[in-house]
Parts: structure tokens; sequence; C-alpha cells
């Protein structure tokens, strides 16, 4: 039995809790033959790692860059001396630590310096919160009487394109790195988040990326199961902390959960299902604070729940775009010159609908992409905002909307019931809420729409009361 286990910053977000996961780690220890672990960054870490890089950029201010690493190598300090109880091996530990604060010092003070923060320096910033946490757990696992040691992703065998910022995968190498350890019993702690370049630069998967880690880890070793240990006892029918009343889910379909992602559900992030999903792969979300409990099982299977929705999720700091021209209207092409200008600009497209008349179309994006999406059309369509037809533009005018929400229904059980979505937009208009643009995706298990941000909790309450309380 091969099992990958991954836990999430507020799971290791003290030396207890670092302790207190070695603990669940060597328990299944005794039971799987073979054991991987996955972490992330101590909560806040990854944060503070990016404020900083663009402190450091902005004020070129040294002594706010000597009181950063007073604070991260007093809290990294702090962890070890409660989560290892042999001086040795504390000793061992706090050397790596120290080493590699070192080298986090020499790069923000380049920053500062050179006034010049690159995505290749960011995202080797940024590493940091891993490289500094998977020692400290393979530390506390050693001083609990296992074999280990921690690795980097990219040691691991992540090997991805140089995309800095949200790396792609290009090839894995995990097998090969990763078996000579299981063999010895060595219990393997790799950093999530990161990757290499063929080349040997560091790069992250983008924020919350330590999931997909720890599914191309279970995909690389065809492991029999990829465990997501965090701070809620698995995916619940809507955001735990957004709606008291809000039910885990004991099985869902890698299909629902990939579009619960998709749309805004942090608890996975949203490239984690694929890797599993092709090797039918089961994926496990568990509660680090409440390990008895059976979480949610993710698998192949479409199970019916009794109700017809699922859960709904929801994602904020998005922006409409509204394309308006009437030049569109049986124009070959217009839309995918859209899309390529916007995949040129790295523009990150979530959620599409074209009016019927053709003469409309409106795309939501996230909030800081909205420049690079103003950027990429005018330099495909030339300027817009001559509201005229006879400027002979494809494209007649842009408008943006920026304090918006996406909120997505889900569930396998909509597929082909009738009247689900005049039910689910009666309920929306009834929370007040004003739908702005609606999407439903091809598999059928998801409808997404866009409302003002200021009506997201009262329309997410309502529609979880009217679809999951009252079934
Ligand atoms: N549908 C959902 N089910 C469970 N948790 C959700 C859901 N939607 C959002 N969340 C949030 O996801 C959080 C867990 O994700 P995250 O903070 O990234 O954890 P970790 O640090 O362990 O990776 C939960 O605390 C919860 O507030
Ligand atoms: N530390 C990274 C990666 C990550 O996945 O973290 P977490 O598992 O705590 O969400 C981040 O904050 O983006």
């Amino acid at each position: 039995m091969t099992t990958v286990m991954k836990f999430g910053g507020t799971s290791v977000g003290s030396g207890e809790r670092i302790r207190n996961v070695a603990k669940i780690v060597k328990n299944r220890k005794k039971d799987d033959e073979n054991v991987v672990v996955v972490v992330s960054a101590m909560s806040e870490v990854t944060n503070a790692l990016v404020n900083i890089s663009q402190q450091a950029l902005d004020v070129r201010d040294i002594a706010k860059v000597n009181t950063f690493i007073k604070f991260i190598k007093e809290k990294h300090f702090e962890a070890i001396e409660n989560a290892i109880k042999s001086e040795k091996i504390r000793e061992e530990v706090k050397k790596i630590i120290n080493g590699r604060i070192d080298e986090l010092e020499k790069v923000l003070i380049g920053v500062a310096y050179l006034g010049e923060l690159t995505p290749k320096s960011r995202d080797y910033i940024l590493s940091f919160g891993e490289r500094l946490s998977a020692p400290i757990l393979s530390g506390a696992l050693i001083d609990l009487g296992e074999k280990s040691i921690s690795l980097e992703g990219g040691e691991a065998g992540i090997i991805t394109d140089n995309n800095f910022g949200n790396a792609r995968v290009k090839r894995l190498e995990v097998k090969e790195r990763l078996s000579p350890l299981l063999k010895e019993g060595i219990i393997p702690v790799i950093t999530g988040f990161i990757g290499n370049t063929e080349e040997g630069y560091i790069t992250t998967l983008g924020r919350g990326g330590s999931d997909y880690s720890a599914s191309l880890i279970g995909y690389g070793l065809d492991a029999d199961i990829i465990e997501i240990w965090t701070d809620v006892s698995g995916v619940y029918t809507t955001d735990p902390r957004l709606v008291p009343t809000a039910k885990r889910i004991p099985k869902i379909s890698y299909i629902e959960a990939m579009e619960l992602a998709y749309f805004g559900a942090k608890v996975l992030h949203p490239r984690t299902i694929e890797p599993a999903m092709e090797k039918n792969i089961p994926i496990l979300v568990k509660n680090t604070f409440d390990p008895e409990n059976e979480g949610t099982l993710i698998t192949n299977d479409m199970e019916m729940s009794d109700s017809i929705v699922k859960a709904v999720s929801a994602i904020k700091n998005v922006a409409l775009i509204n394309i308006f021209g009437a030049g569109m209207v049986g124009v070959s092409g217009t839309a995918a010159r859209i899309f390529k200008a916007l995949g040129e600009e790295d523009v990150n497209v979530i959620l599409i609908s074209q009016g019927s008349s053709e003469t409309n179309i409106s795309l939501v994006v996230g909030e800081d992409d909205v420049e690079k999406a103003l950027k990429a059309l005018k330099r495909e369509f030339g300027d817009f905002g001559k509201k005229t037809f006879l400027n002979n533009n494809l494209i007649r005018d842009v408008s943006v909307d920026k304090d918006v929400c996406v909120i997505s229904v889900v569930g396998a059980g909509m597929r082909g019931a009738k009247g689900i979505a005049g039910k689910i937009f009666t309920t929306v208009s009834e929370s007040g809420a004003n739908i702005k643009m609606i999407a439903q995706g091809s598999s059928e298990v998801n409808i997404s729409f866009v409302i003002d941000e200021e009506n997201l909790l009262n329309c997410v309450k309502k529609l979880h009361e009217k679809f999951i309380d009252n079934q």
C-alpha cells in the first residue's frame, strides 16, 4: 500500500502541530508499507514572503528585510523547539534552517539593492516557506523513531516549464527518485507548491498548489490513495466558515470536486483532481485536528445524493468584462482572436458566455488580470473606445465591472433535471441579487453565474437553505 499524505499550512502552523502531524504519519506507517508526505509552509508564511518581496522592491529598506528575517527565524526556531525533543536532531535541523534563512536574507537584500523582482526571483523567495517547514517535519518524524528525509519538489522529480508563478508540469521523475528511499522504509517529506525547471530553477505551481504537488506525487508513484489533510473535516456543501449549517459531503465524484475546486472551494487546489482522476486514484480529504472523522472520499463514482444540488461555491476578487460590437456578428474567428490575445497575455479566463445575437461576449477574469486583458484586446482589435460603427472595428466597446463574484451550484443530480436552472435563478432573485451573467458547463453538473459581490453571502446562504438544508 502506497499512501501520499499532504498537510496544509494550518496543520503545521506551530511546533506542537508539526509534532501532532508527525504522530499521524507514524501511525499510518504502522499499516502502510510506503508513506510519502507532502507539506505546505507554516500558515501565513507564504503570505509574509509575498509581502516582504514586494516591500523589498517598493521601499528598498534593508531594515525591513532584517526585521522580517528575525521574525521568520524566531517562528521556525520556536517550532523546532516544540516539534523535536532530541537535542541532537534539533541541532541538525537548526543547521539546515539557518543555512536556508541566510540564503533568503541574501536574496531579499539583493532585491532591495537592485530594485528588481523578476517572476523567477519571486518564485525562489516564495519557495522558502515549504523549504523551511519540510526539514522540521522530517526532523520530528526522526525524533519519533522513523527514518525520514526532506526533499524539495524538484528533488522528488517534479520538473516544470519556466512559467514562473504558475508553472506547468513537463515531466515527472517521481518513481525513479522516491522508490529507492521507500524500499529502505524511509518516509520522504516533500515540499509542496514547488518544482524545478529542467535547468534547475525553482518554480511555484500557483497559490494553494501543495494539493496539486501531492496529486502529482501520487500519480508518479501509482499510489493507492492521496490524502489531503486540512483544517476542516472534508469537502462541505459550502465553505463552513461562510455558512455554519454547511455539512460534510461523505462521497463526491472527481468531476463534482473539480467543479467545486475551480469555482472557489479553497479546500482543494483546482488542478489536484486531474492527475488522480487519470489513474483512478481516490483522494481522501481529512481533518488533521479530528483524525477520526471519515472525511470526504473523492472517486470516479457519480453517486446521487438525496438532493439534486450537492454544493455551492463562490469566487471573490474577479471582474466581469463585457465585449460589445455588432461587427462580431457572423465574423468567424472573433472569439478565437479574443481568447488567443488573452492567452498571449497569460490571462486566465474563469467563465465565458456569448449572447445569441453574437453582439456581446462576456468573460470573467481575476481582478488582477483586468489590465492585462484590456491591453491584450487593444493590441488585437485596436482602440475600441469610439462607440460608433463608422470606425469599422469588430469591437465597439468594452466595459469592466469589478465588484462582482461568481457563484457556482454543483451536483451530479442536476444532469438532465428539468427546471433546476429556473429554481436556482428564482432563489437568487429572492436573495436580492441581480444576475449579470450565466454559464453552464458542458458536464451539466455545474451552473455558474455572476452577481455583485455585496450579495455573495446572502445569495450563498439562500441557495444552501433552499437546496441543501431543506432537502
Ligand atoms: N466546500 C468547502 N468545503 C470545505 N472547505 C472549504 C470549502 N470551501 C472553502 N473551504 C475552505 O477551505 C479551507 C481549507 O483550505 P486551505 O485553507 O487551503 O487549507 P490548507 O492550508 O490545509 O491547504 C477551509 O478552512 C474552508 O474555510
Ligand atoms: N504555501 C503555499 C502552498 C499551499 O498549498 O499552501 P496551503 O496548503 O496551506 O493552502 C500557499 O500558501 O499558497
